[in-house]
């Protein structure tokens, strides 16, 4: 697995305990089906359709639990400054993100996804030719691991996760469960 520069792959950034706890912690919340997945948004909301992110749609400070991980996210050299914008995203099996690159004016230049539950494959593709087949590389992004984009990873390349039921893991089909990512990101404010 060969990964574009800037992204890193970070397995075992949960314990067991604690993908148990913030799976309950969010199903305690209340996810947002607006989307073709369902959804979670802390610190600001994010514009899905204007793209972007502003002073009246912040909703407070992380909670706790997410803080701590932006810490801990923070302690390891991921993050300059704590994160302070973090969406759960939950994926059933068939469900997936299609290409994309982070809003850019959003975010600052890290972007930490943190998976839990399920694996699944996430394909890099450069960018300007999202949406062809090949040409890109991928990486299997299993349950409690954190996958760090910057540089080249978070600006000059699409990462997508396809909607499928199963991946190809080393030539074997292991189907999906449910799936749920955690993504960190920086808010910067323009106006
Ligand atoms: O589910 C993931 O790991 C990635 C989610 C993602 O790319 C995003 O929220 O922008
Ligand atoms: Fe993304």
């Amino acid at each position: 697995m060969t990964l574009p520069q800037g992204a890193s792959y970070h397995h075992d950034f949960l314990d067991p305990e604690e993908e148990a706890d913030i799976t309950r912690l969010l199903d305690e919340g209340l996810w947002d089906g607006g989307l073709r997945r369902r959804v979670q948004h802390f610190g600001y909301r994010y514009d899905y359709k204007a793209r972007t992110v502003t002073r009246e749609t912040r909703l407070g400070p992380l909670p706790a639990w997410l803080a701590t991980l932006g810490q801990r996210l923070v302690a390891a050299g991921h993050f300059e400054a704590p994160p302070d914008q973090v969406i759960a995203n939950e994926y059933l099996p068939g469900q997936g993100i299609s290409a994309h690159i982070d809003c850019e004016p959003c975010f600052d230049g890290t972007i930490v996804s943190v998976s839990l539950l399920s694996r699944c494959e996430m394909i890099f593709r450069p960018r300007g030719i999202a949406g062809r087949t090949g040409g890109g590389s991928s990486v299997i992004l299993e349950p409690r691991s954190a996958l760090v984009l910057k540089d080249e990873a978070r600006y000059l390349w699409t990462h997508e996760i396809p909607a499928r039921k199963s991946d190809n893991i080393r030539g074997e089909r292991v189907a999906r469960s449910r799936r749920i990512s955690l993504t960190f990101r920086k808010v910067v404010l323009t106006r």
